[in-house]
């Protein structure tokens, strides 16, 4: 049987334009997945097309993909099925809409968009074009995360009441980031919330959200508190949402999510401090250790004795893939792979199928996401600029 090819489009050549092409290049066989196979057909920086070249090369594409030195040459490429955005997220509204515009589907990188108003607008225009869309939230297409919903939804922990979940990373923010850099500077919605707290968030709603049946699904309330950085936006913030469920399910249930640039879950490297994750059921709990975005350790423990751990090791090609922690270089332990190609997998999938979202995240919850996000920065009085707020397109970053 011959195999569905996925044609990818980079939009953008940084840091994780980087490990998720890298992770493209790898035979989807070493993860026993049979049926798909991707290939980067092009790749567009906003600097010139030479950048382009370079990094198309870098990533091990084919040496017929094409190089532009344009978004805009990108998205009229007739030879690109999907195109992944990972510009910094007060671009993503922009750039996302530059591609429904023309026809192309996408996979845009987390935070979605800079508030759920533009969230709203890339679904509606995906829907008018019959187009796939969805928001990179790379995690929730691990084996470990469809192992830690699968607990949930077979009654293992029992009723689900609870789930803590914390994304923090230790950092010095004054040594690791000038103020411009995407991880604090305000005029690309820079931030823990939206860089990292997402994670957080992603495993309280994945865990006590997405879990419910569709129609039961209800969007949470939230309560927060938010520290801010000298250059305006979060180093720190703290959120307590109270998911809606009906009594069959246990009642409401609570999510506390976290994020900090300062401390860390994982102050030796070795999980001594326990879990970042943890979801607590009447007869026990489940957890998941550091990082939120990349975990590959979980633990199960019941009332009735019984204690399980496992590994998640990641799949992948050997040598270090050039794992990408954000804002700096770290490689893969030994053969282990990133883990971004489960992500594109499901886009290769959807799209051989025809399903136009993600079936782990639908558009509708990452606009509830946002709309959580939206309600702690509104509770905090933290705002972006104007032109990355707004849904006005095209306008001019
Ligand atoms: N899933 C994950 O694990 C991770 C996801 N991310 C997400 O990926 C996105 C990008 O992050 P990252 O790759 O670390 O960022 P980088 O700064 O490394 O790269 C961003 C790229 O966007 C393009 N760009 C266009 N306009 C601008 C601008 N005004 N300022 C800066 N860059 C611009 C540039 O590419 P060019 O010049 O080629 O156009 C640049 O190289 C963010 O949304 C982030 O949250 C980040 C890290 C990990
Ligand atoms: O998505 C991400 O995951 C890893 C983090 O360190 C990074 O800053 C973030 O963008």
């Amino acid at each position: 049987m011959s195999k569905f090819t996925l044609r990818w489009g980079i939009l953008a050549t940084g840091g994780i334009a980087e490990s998720f092409s890298r992770d493209l290049t790898v035979n989807p066989e070493t993860r026993n997945v049979k049926d798909i196979q991707h290939e980067i057909v092009a790749a567009a920086s906003s600097s010139s097309a030479d950048r382009a070249g370079e990094f198309l090369k870098k990533v091990g594409a084919s040496s017929s993909a094409k190089a532009y030195g344009s978004y805009e040459e990108l998205v009229a490429d007739k030879n690109v099925d999907i195109i992944y955005v990972a510009t910094p997220h007060s671009h993503h509204y922009q750039n996302a809409m530059l591609c429904l515009e023309a026809g192309k589907n996408v996979l845009c990188e987390k935070a979605f968009t800079v508030n759920a108003a533009q969230a709203k607008k890339l679904a509606e225009k995906a829907k008018e074009k019959n187009l796939f869309l969805m928001e990179a939230v790379w995690t929730r297409y691990f084996p470990l995360s469809v192992y830690v919903r699968d607990i949930i939804t077979s009654g293992k922990i029992g009723k689900v009441q609870r789930t803590f979940a914390d994304l923090s990373i230790g950092t010095q923010p004054e040594e690791a980031f000038d103020n411009s850099h995407r991880m604090v500077n305000p005029d690309l919605a820079g931030g823990a919330l939206l860089d990292l707290g997402i994670y957080a968030l992603t495993w309280v709603f994945q865990t006590l959200y997405h879990t419910q049946p569709e129609s039961a699904r209800k969007a949470p309330t939230v309560v927060s508190s938010l520290k801010k950085y000298p250059t305006g936006a979060d180093e720190m913030t703290t959120m307590l949402l109270t998911f809606p469920r009906s009594q069959e399910l246990g009642g409401d249930a609570h999510g506390i999510a976290t994020t900090a640039m300062r401390t860390t879950p994982d102050p030796d490297g070795k999980g001594s401090a326990g879990p970042a994750i943890r979801v607590q059921g009447d007869k026990g709990e489940v957890q998941v250790f550091h990082p939120a975005f990349r975990p590959t350790k979980t633990k199960l423990v019941l009332s009735d004795g019984t204690v399980e751990e496992k590994e998640f090791v990641q799949p992948g090609p050997g040598k270090g893939s050039g794992f990408y922690n954000g804002f700096g270089d770290n490689k893969n332990p030994e053969g282990e792979g990133h883990g971004m190609f489960w992500e594109a997998d499901e886009c290769a999938f959807a799209i051989k199928e025809g399903r136009k979202e993600g079936k782990y995240e639908g558009l509708q919850e990452s606009i509830v996401i946002m709309e959580v996000m939206d309600e702690v920065r509104k509770q905090n009085g933290m705002t972006y600029p104007e032109k990355i707020e707004t849904t006005k397109y095209p306008t001019q970053l």
